[in-house]
């Protein structure tokens, strides 16, 4: 892998990437591709235009050609047609050229050998007029009479010098019987026609409308055809010679319809309308069809005689269908499809080129910045990267890890790092990494010499590519700082950071260290519970950074007289652990307390103070006492506080009977747990009266627990336990409910109107909730402040001062009554006493106890008495027992008692009677005893 800072070898703008330029690239290269396909579409849809609209042109010219062809045809076919019918009528005529005297009975054999109804259907009949005059007409009339024709007469009854009367008519039926007789010359337009035809001598056409010799067929069009007949047979050479010589006429009744339909009825492609000169109203249409407009159209004359006929001809779909009218639209589709087609071709290849030009912008752009990338991370990556080539010698390394190394980069490629590694563990990983396997450890050094020493991470990998010759990759990392800071992690999590000496957690490890190796031995091992006696008040008044100062130099000399396989450790607070390994009597346990007195017997000298601290040492043996490490400190502890108990600055064993109450006091936790569940406690009363009128001042509520088995337990008994396991919480919560609860039926059921104080322990007071939970249980029971008063022992208070001051005024200030309870027998001082906002002393009964003795027994309850009085807090004797006690009290101007001489604590609905008649009745009313008591409970 070889790794270039050179610049990039395609010459560009700064600041112009490679994909702009691969881009732009693109653009040149796709300018013609990308206008070619619109003009190719534009040219091919010029070109398919042109061709379209010459094949149009083409097929329409194709079209009108082939039609006049027809139409030309059909028209000399109809013109034939017509001139034959003519014809019929000249060859009547000339058989008068021949015969000038044809006879009825000729005609018609003529006429029938002429086959009309085959050849000429549309001529109805073949007749023959004659000209006569008046005298000729009797004769004429007779002739026909004689030819059989009896009803023979000349129509209509005009008188004129000459008339012109059908004689014959054939072939012979009802029709043609009918117009015999008849005089053409009675009738204008027949006799127009008639008169033309003597004087041309040539064929005369009129149109006839009206029955007459086509009678018959009044709807139907016809034309007559007259051709004069003269009487030698010749037709004479001029007009007058030809009026003179006329002497008849052969006149063809034609039906137009079946002479034109015979010419076009049968043509299915080409209709025909047949018009008498350029009329409106057809003589013949062909049979009309169902299409709208044809497609091609003529109009042809035609010249019939002495009259002019047009035919209109007009295209049938038949025809239609033969023209090649669908070429021009193949034309127009084919070519707009290859237009689009080949258009849409060069876009594609236009835009899959662009597409690719696009994309290998891309790529080029990626790969240059992976590149750089790549450059960045192995020139400025944290982590220390060197490669190793097959022969063990850095080929390249980042700047990292020649500050990692602690050797300049240049003084590192080329080094044979077998020949420079320090120890032969970094050997054998490089040559299993150029073996091809991974290897991770972890050194202190990285090169012989230059290297710097520290802890680091190496991860060695290999890497093979085809084609490349392997490599190694060497990780480094400094490790240092995170191995110290797990280390201190570590110390932390054993360590007490006050003294330097092992916490809670490592003494335990400790102890079971010990315990398994003693157990493996046969040996025992010693725990010494450690306790300061009188800490507490160096700590209050000399301030927590003295007192901090005054634990250190204790573990300074513990630690400094224990030998080294001993640990000295510190539990919390002013209690301190030893445990001894591997002794084996408990006379060394024995020593090693005195030892530990021994230490702490000389005076400490901390800011410029002397003073003595002394020890509480209780002692514990494993196997002897427990098996686990909680049960040694548990029994220890116990042993301490008999050693307190003893007078302090003593060490004591566990006793049998220590042991005994250790395991009857786990018994007791259980218990106490299920007590609250099951309503086992309950709360006792007793009153406190004034002295001077014996008129009850006040309530104290006392606990108790009535256990299933074991009866009444009093609550210095079980209430340690549950402050140590914390189940006063729950109990302190409880008591307060049921105290309120039983203030507000006092005060419903007897007026109640002094306050009912309940007793508040240590850690309830200061886990911050008590105002609040006062406040609720007093609003619960709808309470106000004074009725409820708080019992809090100096112990409590001493503890944290500021916040215990902090405690104490947001109780009064939902107006509860605040009592100092046992005073006189912790700490008392008139330093603080005076910030606490208290309204009650209570002189501890021991104090009452001592008053009956000779001497200064009275000295500490006068003491509180007036300390009471100059601080305006009212002060209440505990525990008053005798008529003598009372009255030394008396004498002192206590203010108040509350003791068995009047009442022992008793159940609530004892305590009514006593309550209704505070106001009256004194202490000479039979007193509660303690049987009483016992019984009420
Ligand atoms: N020898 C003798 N004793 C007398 C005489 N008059 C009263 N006593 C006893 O003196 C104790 C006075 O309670 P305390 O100092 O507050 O001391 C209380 C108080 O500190 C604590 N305590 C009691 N109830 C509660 C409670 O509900 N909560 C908390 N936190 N502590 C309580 O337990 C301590 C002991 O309570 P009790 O055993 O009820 O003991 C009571 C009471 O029965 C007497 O004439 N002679």
């Amino acid at each position: 892998m070889q790794r270039s800072s050179s610049p990039d070898p395609i010459d560009r703008a700064p600041g112009e990437s490679a994909a702009d330029s691969m881009a732009d690239s693109a653009t040149d290269a796709r300018a013609i591709p990308k206008r070619l396909p619109l003009l190719v579409l534009l040219a091919a849809l010029l070109l398919t235009a042109l061709v379209w609209q010459d094949t149009r042109q083409r097929v329409a010219a194709e079209a009108e050609g082939r039609f006049a062809l027809r139409v030309e045809e059909l028209h000399r076919r109809f013109e034939n047609q017509i001139q034959a019918y003519v014809q019929v009528t000249r060859s009547a005529a000339a058989l008068f050229t021949a015969y000038p005297e044809v006879k009825r009975a000729e005609w018609n054999r003529f006429v029938d050998g002429l086959h009309l109804a085959e050849r000429f259907p549309a001529v109805t009949a073949v007749a023959f007029a004659r000209v006569i005059d008046q005298w000729t007409g009797p004769e004429l009339v007779t002739e026909a009479r004689m030819d059989g024709l009896r009803g023979f007469r000349i129509w209509p009854d005009t008188a004129g010098p000459m008339r012109l009367v059908t004689l014959y008519a054939a072939p012979v039926n009802d029709r043609t019987l009918r117009t015999l007789g008849y005089d053409l010359l009675a009738e204008p337009v027949r006799r127009a026609a008639a008169e033309q035809a003597r004087d041309s001598g040539e064929p005369t056409v009129v149109r006839v409308v009206g029955p007459r010799l086509d009678e018959g067929e009044p709807s139907s069009p016809s034309f007559l055809v007259f051709q004069a007949v003269y009487r030698d047979g010749q037709r004479p050479a001029t007009q007058e010679q030809r009026r003179v010589a006329f002497a008849g006429l052969v006149m063809t009744p034609i039906q137009v319809a079946p002479l034109a339909e015979s010419v076009f009825g049968r043509m299915g492609d080409v209709a025909a309308t047949v018009f008498e000169g350029q009329g409106d109203f057809p003589l013949y249409r062909s049979r009309p069809e169902a299409s709208d407009r044809p497609l091609l159209t003529a109009s042809r004359d035609l010249a019939l005689v002495n009259r002019v006929w047009s035919v209109q001809y007009e295209s049938r779909s038949s025809f239609e269908e033969g023209l090649d009218h669908w070429k021009p639209t193949l034309v127009l589709a084919t070519g707009l499809s290859l237009s689009l087609l080949l258009s849409t071709l060069l876009w594609a290849l236009a835009a899959t080129r662009h597409r690719a030009l696009v994309i290998a912008g891309r790529i080029t752009a990626s790969l240059r910045r992976r590149e750089t990338e790549l450059d960045l991370l192995f020139n400025q990556a944290p982590l220390g990267i060197a490669l190793i080539g097959p022969d063990a010698r850095i080929t390249d390394c980042n700047p990292a890890f020649a500050r990692t190394v602690g050797v300049a980069r240049d003084g590192l490629i080329g080094t044979d790092t077998r020949l420079r590694a320090p120890d032969p563990a970094v050997i054998a990983a490089i040559d299993s990494a150029i073996a091809g396997e991974s290897v991770r450890l972890e050194v202190d050094r990285l090169l012989l010499a230059g290297g710097r020493h520290s802890h680091f991470s190496l991860h060695l990998q290999p890497v093979s590519t085809p084609g490349d010759p392997p490599f190694v990759m060497a990780f480094v990392e400094d490790i240092g700082d995170k191995r110290r800071a797990e280390q201190h992690v570590h110390y932390l999590a054993h360590y007490d950071p006050l003294t330097g000496l092992p916490n809670r957690v490592l003494l335990f490890d400790r102890i079971a260290q010990a315990a398994r190796e003693a157990r493996r031995d046969g040996a025992r091992v010693a725990v010494l519970f450690i306790d300061l006696d009188r800490f507490k008040i160096i700590n209050d008044s000399l301030g927590h950074s003295f007192g901090d100062e005054v634990l250190r130099s204790v573990a300074r000399r513990l630690h400094g007289a224990m030998r080294p396989s001993d640990t000295v450790g510190r539990l919390g607070g002013d209690e301190f652990l030893i445990v001894v390994p591997n002794i084996e009597t408990p006379g060394v346990a024995a020593a090693v307390a005195e030892k530990v007195m021994g230490q702490l017997a000389a005076p400490f000298t901390i800011g410029g103070r002397n003073f003595v601290v002394s020890p509480s040492i209780g002692i514990s043996l494993f196997p002897d006492d427990a098996e686990d490490a909680e049960g040694l400190i548990r029994c220890a502890d116990i042993a301490m506080y008999n050693a307190k108990d003893a007078g302090r600055n003593a060490y004591r064993f566990v006793t049998r009977e220590m042991g005994a109450r250790s395991r009857e006091r786990l018994d007791l936790e259980a218990a106490l747990r299920r007590a609250l569940q099951n309503r086992e406690l309950f709360l006792v009363y007793q009153p406190q009266l004034r002295i001077s009128d014996d008129l009850v001042v006040g309530v104290e509520a006392l606990l108790r627990w009535r256990h299933p088995d074991a009866g009444l337990i009093m609550p210095n008994r079980f209430l340690p336990v549950a402050e140590e396991t914390g189940l006063i919480q729950a109990i302190g919560d409880w008591v307060l409910d049921e105290v309120c609860a039983q203030i507000r039926r006092w005060r419903d059921q007897i007026g109640l109107t002094v306050p009912v104080a309940v007793n508040v322990s240590a850690q309830q007071f200061r886990d911050g909730q008590l105002p609040a939970k006062v406040a609720a249980a007093l609003d619960r029971s709808g309470l106000q402040g004074w009725e409820l008063e708080i019992e809090v022992t100096e112990g409590t208070l001493i503890d944290d001062i500021p916040s215990a001051i902090a405690t104490l005024r947001a109780l009064k200030q939902r107006g509860c009554l605040i009592a100092l309870d046992d005073f006189g027998t912790g700490y008392s001082s008139l330093s603080y006493l005076h910030r606490f906002p208290i309204d009650k002393l209570k002189i501890d009964r021991s104090f009452i106890h001592d008053l009956e003795q000779d001497g200064t027994g009275d000295s500490i309850p006068r003491a509180i008495v007036g300390l009471g009085r100059s601080l305006g807090l009212s002060v209440v004797a505990e525990g008053v027992e005798t008529e003598a006690q009372l009255q030394l009290l008396r004498s002192l101007k206590c203010e108040s008692f509350q003791g068995y001489l009047f009442s022992r604590p008793v159940l609530a609905e004892e305590l009514e009677p006593i309550l209704a008649l505070r106001a009256t009745h004194g202490r000479h009313h039979t007193p509660v005893t303690e049987a009483a008591e016992r019984e009420s409970v």
